[in-house]
């Protein structure tokens, strides 16, 4: 393991301490999967997850974690999920592994959302991280056509299919300075189905494994 998956892992380990009985909302990606391993050795103490991927799912079911239908539990207490980048406000950029639109559901419907990263992923300002965008296929052309006009370089991420059966298009050079403002702006355009800014709904808690432990920001 290198020094920035231990640090990952550190930050996986450490968002045990907000899992409480009941169902967990978990995340997708290579930080959540040290977080699944994990909540694994306390499986007794909960009733089992909501996962925002069918690549967590797996991995749930994997370690023999029951994974429920969003529809069918009410609000979550906790959602534990990675990051590819934060501000010091814990407004995110998510969907590098392209789960970005499962993701924002699954945060928006549990109490409190906390972020597990390395330390690497805390940023001034977002978008040095090309941000994603899932587009419904018929639109992309039209949707990169207008991320164009908001100054951005969209590139079409060729052969990736979400798991709701769309694309991804990855923008480059944007700089990041009104979070929320944008997430609105590209939220709005037709065709697409998220974009992967989640500043509406920052997260509450984000830890960070650094070469001297855990650190915990707050919204
Ligand atoms: O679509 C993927 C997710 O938003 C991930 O949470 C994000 O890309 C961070 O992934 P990782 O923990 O592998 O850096």
């Amino acid at each position: 393991m290198n020094a920035q998956d231990a640090m990952k892992k550190q930050a996986a380990e450490a968002a045990l301490a907000y899992v409480e009985e009941g169902i967990v909302g978990v995340g997708t990606g290579s930080t959540v999967n040290h977080f699944i391993d994990a909540l694994a050795g306390i499986k007794g103490r909960i009733e089992g997850a909501v996962s925002s991927s069918v690549a967590s799912t797996e991995r749930l079911k994997a370690h023999g974690i029951p994974v429920y239908d969003l529809n069918a539990v009410g609000e979550l207490s906790v959602y534990v999920d990675g990051a590819d980048e934060s501000n010091a406000q814990l407004q995110l950029i998510k969907g590098g592994g392209g789960a970005l639109t499962r993701e924002k559901i699954v945060a928006a419907a549990s109490r409190q959302f906390v972020c597990i990263a390395d330390e690497s992923k805390l940023v001034k300002v977002l978008g040095a991280f090309p941000l994603p965008v899932e587009v419904i296929p018929m639109a992309r052309s039209y949707v990169a056509r207008e991320l164009v006009q908001l100054g951005g370089t969209p590139v079409w991420r060729d052969g990736f299919v979400t798991d709701n059966g769309n694309l991804i298009l990855d923008v480059q050079h944007l700089e990041i300075m009104e979070p929320a403002k944008l997430e609105q702006t590209i939220n709005n355009i037709a065709g697409v189905v998220t974009v992967g800014i989640f500043a509406l709904r920052p997260a509450d808690v984000l830890i960070l494994g650094t070469p001297d432990g855990p650190k915990t920001l707050r919204a």
